[in-house]
């Protein structure tokens, strides 16, 4: 970070922008635990003003990411103590919302970062990334796709007795990620709300070891691993029944060769795991699927992203220089 503001008699402006990708959680047995970043990005931008006022707000182009945004960034610039700071922020998204691909997640993680990206300009003093863990957490209810959405690559979230330890899950450059989702969103709320308070105990028991060979799996690419990881006994058997098509299209992607095939998240996404020169054709198999159930949101390919997001000084100026 290279700007510093000096006062002016007009407020000194900062323009940050962020780019954070999506993310596909869970993957069957990984349960609020496992986030995979995948090449759909959220750009957000602030228009930085130390006015002394406090005020953060949007454009307008949030849509039901507004909150999200806001809340995140206020946190931002009050964990960089610079609460008086206010921004103005700017959405362009193409990570589909409410659809199980983490949006809300790359919207918490982008408002951390820009508000912590903002306060630590002024005080020279940036925050570590791994402090915002916590906050991300509390903002999202969940870990996986915010931590996911702040560092980047597969990453595993432990909370411990000293607070979250965010792990990085190597994945296998053969394999490769296929996403189809609905027209029709499913909230993460509404998702959650479904599960059970509890389940068999036979299931309890085989899912930490379908969750073993799902990470083993990932870090070799060993195809029975992965099939035999791509199961899970916790959300997924409530979930399925809320997507129409849903059990059928997961069943016409193995079948069509993909190593396994569950539900992105909470849903409505489904995402299939397969050789990545065939990620296309098993996208395509899961949204001709959805498609014959109802109307199809889109479908495609995704690539695992590893470079954490980065903020972006699009420009500084203070009153006297612009
Ligand atoms: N029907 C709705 N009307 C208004 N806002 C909504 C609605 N459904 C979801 N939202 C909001 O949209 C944002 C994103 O939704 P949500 O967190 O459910 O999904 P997601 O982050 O895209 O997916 P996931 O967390 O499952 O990966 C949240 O801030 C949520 O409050
Ligand atoms: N782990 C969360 C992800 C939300 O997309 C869940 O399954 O509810």
């Amino acid at each position: 970070m290279s700007a510093t503001w000096n006062r002016s008699t007009s407020p000194p402006r900062l323009d940050l922008s962020v780019r954070v990708p999506a993310s596909t959680s869970n993957l069957g047995p990984g349960f609020d635990l496992l986030g995979l970043c995948l090449d759909l990005f959220a750009t957000v931008t602030a228009e930085v003003r130390d006015d002394g006022l406090g005020r953060v707000e949007t454009d307008g182009s949030a849509g039901w990411l507004e909150n999200v945004l806001i809340e995140s960034a206020r946190a931002g610039l009050e964990l960089g103590a610079a609460p008086d700071l206010s921004m103005r922020l700017g959405l362009s998204n193409e990570i589909p919302v409410a659809r199980g691909l983490g949006s809300s997640g790359a919207a918490v993680a982008a408002g951390l970062l820009l508000g912590a990206t903002a306060a630590g300009t002024r005080s020279q003093a940036e925050l570590e990334r791994s402090a915002l863990v916590d906050a991300a957490v509390e903002l999202e209810g969940h870990p996986d796709n915010a931590v996911a959405a702040l560092f980047g690559g597969c990453r595993l979230s432990l909370r411990t007795a000293t607070g979250w330890r965010v792990v990085h899950q190597t994945v296998h450059p053969s394999i490769g990620f296929a996403l189809a989702w609905p027209e029709a969103p499913l909230a993460t709320a509404r998702a959650r709300a479904v599960l059970p308070e509890q389940v068999p105990f036979a299931a309890a028991a085989d899912n930490p070891r379908r969750l073993a060979a799902l990470l083993a799996g990932l870090c070799t690419g060993d195809v029975q691993l992965l099939t035999h990881g791509l199961v899970d006994h916790l959300h997924e058997p409530w979930r399925l029944p809320l997507i129409a098509g849903a059990a059928e299209a997961l069943a016409a992607a193995r079948a069509a060769g993909a190593f396994g095939a569950t539900l992105s998240g909470s849903g409505s996404t489904l995402v299939a795991v397969g050789p990545v020169d065939r990620a296309p054709h098993l996208a395509r198999v899961l949204g001709d699927e959805l498609a014959r159930h109802g109307a199809l949101g889109g479908a495609r390919a995704a690539a695992l992203v590893e470079d954490a997001p980065r903020v972006e000084v699009v420009r500084s100026r203070d009153g006297s220089a612009w």
